[in-house]
């Protein structure tokens, strides 16, 4: 197997050149008729060259949203193969958002489908549940560390219906997402500049002060844009760790298109609102 440079090296050197900024490509139906599209497959397809074309060549990550691509069955997983390919080549990072999780074994297929290779959905980093038990999802921490992909392990999501499971306290007194990013700072450590195994913490959530996030790996926070967060809340939320979270702004961005140049302008200014958010931190 081809062997990339470990995801958390490449995800750094693209947000110190680029920024951190992630734009998700989410392709709601509701989105598709605003652009004036059809809410079919050439719909999907033209929506997301779209978005590849108007800021794969800007941005550090493009995350698609594989839920919107499913819906369409095999010809919209072929969009989404495409869309990983084409934002790849364009010069984006592509973390490929289907939050898998399942019984070991299972995990094993669902990371070959993302992380080897030779896959057609082959994605730099993949989201993943641990709501399994962090345990089972090994085989793909194993292939990622093969492939030199990464993965994003929800941790504190930025819905509110997420607390009822990750504020949950185990016997030791440690809540489930703090014992999420605590099995993540030990798949890290040492790794420099930083590891491939990140967290998916919302931007949504206000003073996460109570959480280590110190670990050592990406931290993709949603919430920015169509949730209500804001750039400027990015360093009240991650506090220290700012340094290392990966903004996403899906619908935020989207709502500009089908422009290209609307499109690459939204993007634009929220990179430079995180910028300016994170200078001097
Ligand atoms: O905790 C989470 C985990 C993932 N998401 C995903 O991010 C985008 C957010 O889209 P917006 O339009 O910017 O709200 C979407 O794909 C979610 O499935 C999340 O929001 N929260």
């Amino acid at each position: 197997m081809t062997v990339l440079e470990p995801f958390g090296a490449r995800l750094r050197r693209a947000m110190d050149a680029r920024g951190p900024l992630c734009v998700g490509i989410d392709p709601h139906a509701s989105l598709l008729t605003e652009w004036g599209l059809n809410d079919d497959v050439a719909g999907l397809e033209r929506f997301s060259r779209t978005v590849v074309e108007a800021v794969a060549d800007r941005v550090a990550v493009l995350k698609p949203q594989s839920a919107f691509f499913e819906r369409f069955g095999s010809r919209g997983v072929a969009v989404l193969e495409k869309t990983v390919q084409e934002a790849r080549a364009a010069g984006a990072l592509v973390v490929t958002d289907a939050k898998r999780g399942d019984i070991g074994s299972t995990m094993a297929g669902y990371a070959e489908a993302f992380l080897h290779k030779d896959s057609p959905l082959f994605s730099d980093a993949l989201t993943v549940s641990p709501y399994l038990g962090y345990g089972s999802l090994s085989p793909a921490v194993a292939l990622a560390r093969e492939s030199g992909t990464g993965l994003f392990v929800l941790a504190l999501t930025s819905n509110p219906e997420g607390g009822e499971v990750q504020h949950a306290v185990r016997p030791d007194g440690r809540n489930v997402g703090a014992t999420i990013l605590g099995h993540l700072a030990a798949e890290n450590e040492g790794e420099e500049p930083m590891g491939s195994f990140g967290a998916v913490v919302g931007a949504t959530l206000g003073d996460l002060s109570s959480y280590d996030l110190a670990i050592n790996g990406p931290l993709l926070a949603p919430g920015v844009g169509a949730q209500g967060a804001t750039p400027a809340d990015l360093p009240k939320v991650f506090g220290a760790a700012v340094r290392n979270v990966v903004p996403n702004v899906s619908r935020g961005v989207l709502r500009h298109g089908p422009d290209i140049r609307a499109l690459r302008d939204s993007a634009d200014r929220f990179a430079q609102e995180i910028r300016a958010a994170l200078a001097g931190v």
